[in-house]
């Protein structure tokens, strides 16, 4: 798929203070992790395994307060080898991903996430933005990192559109190296268990929440085992309304906004301002022969996933709620022949006006799911070809699209997302099956004209 030289590359500046404000707000976010270490019962920390599988090294059962070391290698015979996922299949590559598992059909550990207390503990951080809602952790697997094991960098695979997080519980094994590396927005976190796990300590395991599409990676054990339960964790409605007071931060970014719209002079005559999210969301990408069905486009909208934002988007969101601003989700699309940026309400995907690369630019504004945007983070569409002069390519977006709209971007779509504006992965087959991929988003923020805009206090 061809793709524009990414504008992302030089320095943004917000073309306005009020839009630098904003942004300043938003960037003073830190890294959004919640680890340490977490006293258990000894009881929490009784582990048993095993399978009937004609291979089966037989049951195992494991206290880990008191674990030898023909346990634990027991423990690791007894696993597979761990997979990951790629496009939409599970494969096994050890120079992606080297590490033994066991399915949670093969295991039960004592150790209840729940019940011990670690998500009251984990909770406000990774409900962040949310009020009214709860969180309903799964356990996933079971994995024994031993020496020279390592997961290299990714994300982890959003199962459901309110798959927020995911949860590792580092039962409490000797080991040196396995440090989890997250990184997110130019920021870098290293989770050490084997340095948490070190100290002399009642009964205690390490513990990292953090958001499923914050890039992360295991490094190499060097010597021992790290033995992990891992959990992915689910945003839903709560029946008791969890309400939590606003952070300095939220704080901070409602008196930006307050200033921006006490500010008569701009947008007088109203605007749309953009912020490119900062975390990223699980889109519904199906493969497709043939044309797809009008009729099912509205289950594409990407409005639903309001309800679902993460940390500092979730931040974003409530407080233009609190403040009476209509903010709506979208994703951009960067069209390579016309070089035109769609900002579209839904998902669209190769196909949709019968060719690879015609997609959306007259049809999806046709059908009412889209508009063109004049300019991306301050850059005119003209900068997509370095061979094309403004005046040209303005003259020639003019000609072929009525409908140029344009934001005030505050915050722009990351360094990689310039390449996400052109799609996400299509697989083509020959039966529509649907699974999800992680997409960046933008909110779009409504400011009423200057007469009517009302401040909220
Ligand atoms: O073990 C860890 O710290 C992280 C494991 C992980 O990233 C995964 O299982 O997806
Ligand atoms: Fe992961």
């Amino acid at each position: 798929m061809p793709r524009s030289p990414s504008p992302t590359s030089e320095p943004f500046v917000p073309e306005h203070p009020h839009l630098q404000a904003l942004n300043d707000a938003i960037s003073s976010k830190a890294l959004p992790c919640s680890s340490g270490v977490f006293a258990v019962q000894p009881d929490d920390l009784i582990l048993y395994y095993g399978t009937k599988e004609p291979n089966s090294k037989g049951l195992g059962r494991i206290d880990f307060t008191s674990h030898t070391d023909d346990e634990i290698k027991h423990l690791a015979d007894s696993c597979d080898v761990a997979t990951f996922g790629r496009g939409g299949e599970d494969v096994h590559d050890e120079s992606y991903r080297k590490a033994g598992k066991l399915d949670k059909r093969h295991f039960a550990s004592n150790f209840c996430p729940e019940l011990s207390g670690l998500m009251h503990v984990i909770r406000h951080n990774v409900l962040e933005g949310h009020n009214g809602k709860a969180l309903k952790v799964e356990l996933y697997k079971l994995n024994v990192y031993g020496p020279g094991s390592f997961f290299k960098a990714h994300k982890d695979t959003p199962r459901a559109d309110n798959m927020i997080a995911s949860l590792v519980v580092v039962l409490p094994t000797r080991h040196d190296g396995g440090a989890l590396v997250l990184r997110h927005e130019g920021r870098e976190f290293k989770f050490e268990s084997a340095k948490i796990l070190a100290q002399p300590q009642a009964p205690s395991v390490a513990y990292a929440a953090f958001y499923g599409d914050v890039e992360h990676e295991v490094e190499p054990v060097v010597s021992g085992s790290r033995v992990t339960l891992t959990y992915n964790i689910y945003l839903i409605d709560s029946v008791t309304k969890h309400v939590q007071p606003d952070t300095a931060y939220e704080l901070a970014l409602k008196d930006a906004f307050r200033a921006l719209l006490q500010d008569k002079e701009y947008l007088p005559e109203g605007g749309l301002v953009g912020f490119g999210l900062r975390h990223e969301y699980p889109i519904d990408v199906f493969s497709v022969t043939g044309r797809y069905d009008d009729r099912d486009r509205e289950q594409w909208t990407v409005d639903k996933l309001l309800g679902t934002l993460k940390g500092s988007d979730a931040i974003l969101q409530k407080a233009c709620a609190d403040l009476g601003l209509k903010a709506s989700l979208r994703i951009l699309y960067f069209e390579s022949q016309s070089r035109a940026i769609a900002m579209s309400k839904c998902v669209m995907y190769a196909g949709y006006g019968g060719g690879e690369d015609v997609w959306f630019t007259e049809e999806v504004v046709s059908d009412g799911f889209g508009v063109l945007i004049r300019d991306y983070q301050g850059k005119t569409q003209a900068t997509a070809n370095e061979n094309d002069t403004e005046a040209n390519v303005e003259a020639n977006t003019e000609d072929e699209n009525k409908k140029l709209v344009t934001v005030h971007w505050a915050t722009r779509m990351r360094a990689s997302d310039i390449d996400k504006i052109v799609t996400p992965t299509i697989a083509y087959g020959n039966n529509a099956f649907l699974y999800k991929v992680y997409s960046t988003l933008c909110l779009i923020v409504e400011v009423e004209p200057a007469e009517s805009r009302l401040i909220v206090a």
